[in-house]
């Protein structure tokens, strides 16, 4: 077994490269996002944790900014964290985005030695039978599912679709050290603040001329402003 996870242990020598991937569409990334990877990074002390814009998302309608303003808004919001990265990897690709080549680039990067973590949120982690080749993202990586307000607790929810409950059911653990004590396959339950903000929420706010303050960065917000984002003004995003 493993040494202590926590960032306050140190890093033991003993496990393996430990990386968190956030997925998202980041339409734009906002505090809901920002203070649950804080989190999760003190609990598990993660070697390196990226950000990962998603390009053209699968599975919603396209994005109200461009891939070229969505990267610039997450790598502002980021900037002053050193213990976060962001990897645009998937806004260079042409094409839809899919999880599962994300991490088999992931694991052709690291030569097979790294643990990935990937963090879903509830609400995308309920759909999760609809992705590409949606039962290998478990050969590829351990999940790290948050909770959302206004979501149902996954955890402990017989709601979830059959499919889903079906291939879950051995997988469920609150132990953060199943994480390096498994390749991947698991799915861990963090329990981080629950804070009801979404970036669906901060494009209508600014459509309809209302503050989003306090719901995003201020260099974001900034951001937003000068660039017309979300306002239905602007024809060249
Ligand atoms: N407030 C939040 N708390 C916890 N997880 C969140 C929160 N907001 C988003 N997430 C999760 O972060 C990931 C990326 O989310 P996304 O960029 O789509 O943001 P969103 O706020 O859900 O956007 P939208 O309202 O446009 O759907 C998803 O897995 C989502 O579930
Ligand atoms: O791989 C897929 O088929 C797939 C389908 C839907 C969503 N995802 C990923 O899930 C993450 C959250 O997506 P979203 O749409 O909730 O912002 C993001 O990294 C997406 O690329 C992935």
């Amino acid at each position: 077994m493993y040494a202590d996870l926590s960032c306050s242990s140190g890093r033991s020598t003993e496990r393996p490269v430990l990386i968190g991937i956030y997925g998202g569409t980041f339409d734009p990334l906002h505090y809901g996002h920002l203070r649950v990877a804080e989190e999760l990074i003190d609990t598990i002390c993660f070697d390196q944790f990226f950000f990962v814009p998603a390009g053209e998302p699968r599975l919603r309608d396209s994005p109200g900014a461009s891939k070229h303003h969505r990267v610039r808004m997450v790598s502002l919001s980021i900037q002053n964290n050193t213990r976060f990265s962001m990897d645009d990897r998937e806004t260079k690709r042409s094409g839809v985005s899919t999880t599962v080549s994300t991490l088999q680039e992931y694991h052709q990067e690291y030569d097979g030695k790294a643990v990935l973590c990937f963090v879903i949120g509830a609400d995308a982690f309920v759909k999760i039978h609809c992705w590409h080749h949606w039962r290998e993202l478990f050969q590829l990586c351990h999940l790290i599912i948050v909770e959302r307000p206004g979501c149902i607790r996954v955890s402990d929810s017989t709601q979830l679709p059959q499919k889903i409950l079906s291939e879950c059911a051995s997988r469920w653990t609150t132990d953060p050290r199943d994480l390096v004590r498994h390749f991947s396959g698991m799915i861990y339950t963090a329990d981080t603040t629950l804070l009801d903000i979404s970036a669906t929420q901060i494009r209508s706010l600014v459509k309809t001329g209302k503050s989003i303050r306090y719901l995003l960065p201020d260099i974001t917000l900034d951001y937003i402003k000068t660039h017309n984002l979300y306002s239905g003004k602007n024809e060249f995003r």
